[in-house]
């Protein structure tokens, strides 16, 4: 498969801040390449290198070419901070959008794609809501019907029934050869949408792999957690030497039980007399694999995942997000 996207080498600098310290990545044709790490980690530095939007060392190519030299209707880009004029309405600003190419879509169909349709469609962009202007930002991305189309966090902001309609479109995009190279801080919805997946700490590109690749090698065991007053101290010795036991987040927890084990582990609790309140399974995710390599914990702050984000964007009400995981507890330095 002919390689779309080459980074090899990529470096950039803002005084003596390294945003890219040495990038090398190559994206295959109508791969869906999902970049993710921390605030300032050089994600966007990254997208602006490869879309040529900011100068960098080493060497860059797209679909074949210098970034500079790609025919622009070949890409498409969203980037993070997009200010359109704010007296359009969605319609104009997909339609003006398309008359800058030969050959466009057709703007309500573009449009629809997004959600946007009937009075949004017709609502000055500074009256939409922020997710439907994200949604009118991703449209105006998608009218040029780009080979390679670049979405800098894409759907900060959008609901949860918008996300995942846009997720359904990016496959379908994907499926139809579009090369897509991703930045999002919804680890869900990287796992979701992306062939392979980039970490990028402090500007290096620390892990790259297939999410289940990188969860297999990176996301840790499956665990089954306990909601007891019991420790493993307090536990019988044939259960300790039987089981991984620890104690985390006043919680008792079963480490690497598979889950055919939860049944005996259970039963184990039960003859020993331990009450609980709750049992949670939990398998590995690129949550874990993110945690695990960045050192991080969603108690850090609103850093990462689905956490209220500065540009509006929001966690669900619960704090929870789209894998319904406990986003509150801190987990990065347990392993
Ligand atoms: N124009 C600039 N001038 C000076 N420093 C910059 C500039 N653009 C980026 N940086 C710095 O480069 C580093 C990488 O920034 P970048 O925006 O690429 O990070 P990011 O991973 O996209 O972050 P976020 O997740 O917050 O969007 C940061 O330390 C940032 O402060």
């Amino acid at each position: 498969m002919d390689e779309v996207l080459v980074a090899a080498d990529v470096r950039k600098s803002y005084g003596d801040r390294d945003a890219l310290a040495g990038v090398s990545l190559s994206v295959a044709e109508g791969e869906v390449f999902g970049l993710i790490g921390p605030n300032g980690a050089g994600k966007t530095t990254l997208v602006r290198a490869l879309t040529g939007t900011t100068a960098v060392e080493g060497d860059v190519s797209v679909l074949g070419t210098p970034p500079t030299s790609v025919e622009r209707s070949r890409i498409g880009l969203l980037p993070q901070s997009f200010s359109p004029a704010s007296r359009l309405t969605a319609r104009e600003l997909v339609a003006y959008y398309a008359g800058l190419y030969d050959e466009a879509r057709d703007t309500d169909s573009v449009l629809a794609d997004v959600g946007l349709t009937g009075d949004d469609a017709d609502t000055w962009y500074e009256d939409l809501s922020g997710g439907q202007q994200r949604r009118a930002c991703v449209a105006a991305a998608l009218v040029n019907d780009p080979d390679v189309l670049f979405l800098d966090e894409p759907t900060t902001g959008i609901d949860p029934a918008g996300r995942r309609s846009l997720w359904t479109l990016l496959d379908g995009l994907a499926a139809g050869g579009t090369t897509v190279f991703l930045t999002s801080h919804s680890m869900a919805e990287v796992e979701r949408l992306a062939d392979r997946v980039g970490l990028l700490n402090a500007g290096e590109l620390v892990a790259v792999g297939s999410p289940g690749e990188l969860v297999a090698e990176y996301g840790g065991a499956s665990r089954l957690e306990v909601e007891t007053d019991a420790t493993p101290d307090s536990l019988p010795d044939i259960v300790r030497r039987q089981y991984r036991l620890a104690a985390r987040d006043g919680r008792l927890v079963f480490e690497g039980l598979a889950p055919r084990d939860i049944g005996d582990a259970v039963r184990e609790l039960e003859s020993a007399g331990v009450e609980y309140d709750a049992l949670t399974w939990t398998q590995p995710d690129l949550e874990d694999v993110y945690l695990s390599l960045t050192g991080e914990s969603f108690e850090d702050g609103p850093a990462v995942a689905d956490a209220p984000m500065a540009d509006g964007g929001s966690a669900d009400s619960d704090g929870r997000g789209e894998n319904g995981r406990d986003r509150g507890r801190g987990r990065g330095g347990d392993r």
